[in-house]
């Protein structure tokens, strides 16, 4: 996250760290818990990653140093990525992992609601983007969760930002017209989270953009509500 703040702990206990444990382990990607067997993250997180004991998932943490041997984590058990991804830049970049047991839920480990297809034209006016990401283009992961305020912007506006993509209707944009502000590398697959009459939402999976928070450059997040029916669908 570029022009955060560090996240105190269960502000966001829907955030988690999805990490792949191969020779080294290291956070991959964001998520968010949905319910107490599914995590919403972003396809691109999973490519040429798509066996499922590869993950841990950790919720309820607020610094990755948090993470020891014996920290207890969720392993995946079935990983489902949309039929119509291919690369983050052309949509679909929606993936759900089940877990392979049901998640107690806590202070800090606590699912985040579902805007419903009703909602699509809601206006949200409290969104945040968070993530252990970098806070500049060439940094590392961060130890504590950052947290940034974001303003939606229009479909139109995004398009003209971006003259050689498609935004297409299920995808939403965030950032400030002269940057500072936005996700970075490390953050994707995590929520832009939206608090509507006093109920957060996971409005946003962050997906792609030019750079970070380089002016008139948003962020392109995948639009969750555009996805409420396969979600439920996938999950039932
Ligand atoms: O321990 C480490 C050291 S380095 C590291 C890098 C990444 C990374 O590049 N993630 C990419 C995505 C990715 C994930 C898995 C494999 C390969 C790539 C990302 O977050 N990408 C974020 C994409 C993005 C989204 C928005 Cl909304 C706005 C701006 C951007 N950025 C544009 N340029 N950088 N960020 C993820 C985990 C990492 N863990």
């Amino acid at each position: 996250v570029v022009g955060g703040t560090v996240s105190s702990l269960g502000e966001w206990p829907w955030q988690v760290s999805l990490q792949v444990k191969s020779s080294t382990q290291k956070h991959f990607c964001g998520g968010s818990i949905i319910s107490n067997q599914w995590i919403l993250t972003a396809a691109h997180c999973i490519d040429n990653l798509e066996i499922p004991n590869l993950w841990r998932v950790y919720a309820g943490i607020l610094k990755l140093s948090e993470i020891k041997e014996d920290t207890p984590f969720f392993r995946v058990q079935e990983i489902v990525i949309h039929p119509q991804y291919v690369i983050a830049e052309t949509g679909y970049d929606i993936a759900l992992m089940k877990l392979d047991r049901s998640m107690n839920f806590t202070d800090l480990q606590w699912p985040v609601c579902l805007p419903s297809k009703e909602e699509r034209n809601t206006v949200y006016t409290n969104c945040w983007v968070t993530g252990w990401g970098y806070t500049k283009e060439q940094d590392d992961v961060q130890d504590t969760l950052q947290k940034v305020k974001i303003p939606v912007i229009s479909t139109e506006e995004c398009q003209t930002r971006y003259q050689q993509h498609m935004i297409n209707d299920k995808m939403i944009c965030a950032g400030y017209r002269e940057g500072g502000k936005d996700a970075c590398k490390g953050d994707s697959g995590g929520p832009l989270s939206c608090k509507h009459e006093e109920i957060w939402y996971v409005v946003g999976i962050i997906s792609w953009g030019e750079g970070c928070a380089r002016p008139e450059q948003p962020g392109v997040y995948t639009k969750v509500a555009e996805y409420a029916d396969w979600i439920i669908e996938k999950t039932a």
